[in-house]
C-alpha cells in the first residue's frame, strides 16, 4: 500500500527575487518534505496559490545525507531544498537563495547583519551569500562548460529551434552547475515575439533537461561610483556590459526570471564578446535587473534584490 503524503505546511511565505516567485516553509523536524503532486498543485496559478517553485527551510541536522557532512562541516546551519513548480530537484536557484536568506532573517532563524556573509547548503554545495542591504549577492561557484574548451572557443555546441524565430540557432551550454542553454537573437524585436509557451527544442537534448535563456547583448556602458571615505572626492569609472534576457525554465515554463540564467547568459555573451569583454553584467528581465560579477577561479556571483510579500495560511 502506498504510503500516505506528508501533510502540507499550515503556513508558508510568499516571496520573488526579479518575479521569479516561491512559496516558502521552515521544516524543522523534516515533516513536511512534499510530493511532486502536491508541490505542483501548491504551485497552480489557478487551483492553487501560485508560484516558479517551492523553497523548504531544512536544518542542516535534518538534511538529505549527501549535503549534511559539507554543510555542517562549512558551519551552514540551513538547507534549501528547492524544487521547480512541477516538483522535479533543480542543483541550485539563483533567484530563490537570496530569497530563502531574507525568509530565514524574516523568520529570525538567522542572523545577518548589513555587510555580513553566511554559509548555505544547497544541492550545488555551500554557498556563501552576503547582505547588502535589502539586496544580496551570493558567490554561485564554479561554472562549467559541458561541450568543454572546444565549445566555449567556437562559441556553441547546439541548436535550438523556438516559434517566432525563423532558423534554428546556435546555442551554448553552461552548467551553474544546473543545466542552461544560451541563445543570441539578432533583435528586441526578435526578442519580444518568441512564444516561449512551449519548451524550445535542443539538438542534441541535454541527458536531464535544460533552461533555455535568449539574449540580446545591448554593449557596453560606463558607471561612475562614489566612495563612502572620500564621499567628495571624484567618482570611479567602471565598465559593465548589458544585455537583456528572456527564458524558458526547466520544470516551470517562461519566467519573469532566472538567477543561474543570468549567471549563464553573462558567461555566453561574454565569451562571444572575447578578450577586452567587461567582467561585470547587468540583465535586464522581464521581472527586473540583476548584476553578475566574474570572481578569480571561474566562481561568479549573482547580486540582486529579495521581497517577501505575504504570509499564507492553508484551509
Ligand atoms: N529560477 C531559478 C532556477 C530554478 C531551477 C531551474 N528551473 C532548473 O530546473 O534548473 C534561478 O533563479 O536560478
Amino acid at each position: 500500500m502506498a504510503a500516505d503524503p506528508p501533510a502540507l505546511p499550515r503556513t508558508l511565505i510568499k516571496g520573488h527575487g526579479t518575479g521569479n516567485d516561491f512559496l516558502l516553509w521552515a521544516d524543522p523536524d523534516s515533516a513536511h518534505d512534499l510530493t511532486d503532486a502536491q508541490v505542483a498543485s501548491l504551485t497552480d496559478r489557478h487551483t492553487g496559490l501560485g508560484a516558479d517553485g517551492v523553497i523548504r527551510a531544512v536544518p542542516i541536522a535534518q538534511a538529505p545525507e549527501q549535503h549534511m557532512a559539507a554543510g555542517s562541516a562549512a558551519g551552514a546551519q540551513w538547507f534549501m531544498d528547492y524544487r521547480n513548480a512541477d516538483g522535479s530537484l533543480a542543483e541550485m536557484c539563483g533567484n530563490g537563495i537570496r530569497v530563502f536568506t531574507a525568509f530565514l532573517r524574516r523568520e529570525e532563524l538567522i542572523d545577518l547583519p548589513d555587510g555580513g556573509t553566511i554559509p548555505v547548503a544547497t544541492r550545488a554545495g555551500v554557498l556563501q551569500v552576503r547582505r547588502e542591504g535589502e539586496d544580496y549577492a551570493v558567490d554561485m561557484g564554479v561554472w562549467s562548460a559541458p561541450g568543454g574548451p572546444e565549445a566555449l572557443s567556437e562559441g556553441f555546441d547546439v541548436s535550438v529551434v523556438v516559434h517566432g524565430l525563423s532558423e534554428q540557432r546556435p546555442g551554448l551550454r553552461l552548467e551553474l552547475p544546473n543545466p542552461h542553454t544560451v541563445v543570441a537573437v539578432e533583435a528586441p524585436e526578435e526578442l519580444d515575439e518568441l512564444d516561449l509557451t512551449h519548451a524550445p527544442g535542443v539538438d542534441p537534448a541535454p541527458e536531464h533537461g535544460t533552461n533555455v535563456e535568449f539574449v540580446m547583448p545591448l554593449g557596453e556602458r560606463e558607471i561612475e561610483e562614489y566612495h563612502a571615505a572620500a564621499p567628495d572626492g571624484p567618482p570611479t569609472t567602471r565598465r559593465i556590459g548589458v544585455v537583456r534576457m528572456r527564458v524558458h525554465e526547466r520544470g516551470v515554463g517562461e519566467t519573469l526570471s532566472c538567477g543561474t540564467g543570468a549567471c549563464a547568459a553573462a558567461l555566453a555573451v561574454r565569451t562571444w564578446f572575447g578578450a577586452g569583454a567587461p567582467d561585470e553584467w547587468q540583465v535586464l528581465v522581464p521581472g527586473g535587473a540583476l548584476r553578475v560579477r566574474m570572481l578569480a577561479e571561474q566562481h561568479v556571483e549573482l547580486a540582486g534584490p529579495a521581497e517577501l510579500v505575504g504570509q499564507i495560511s492553508l484551509l
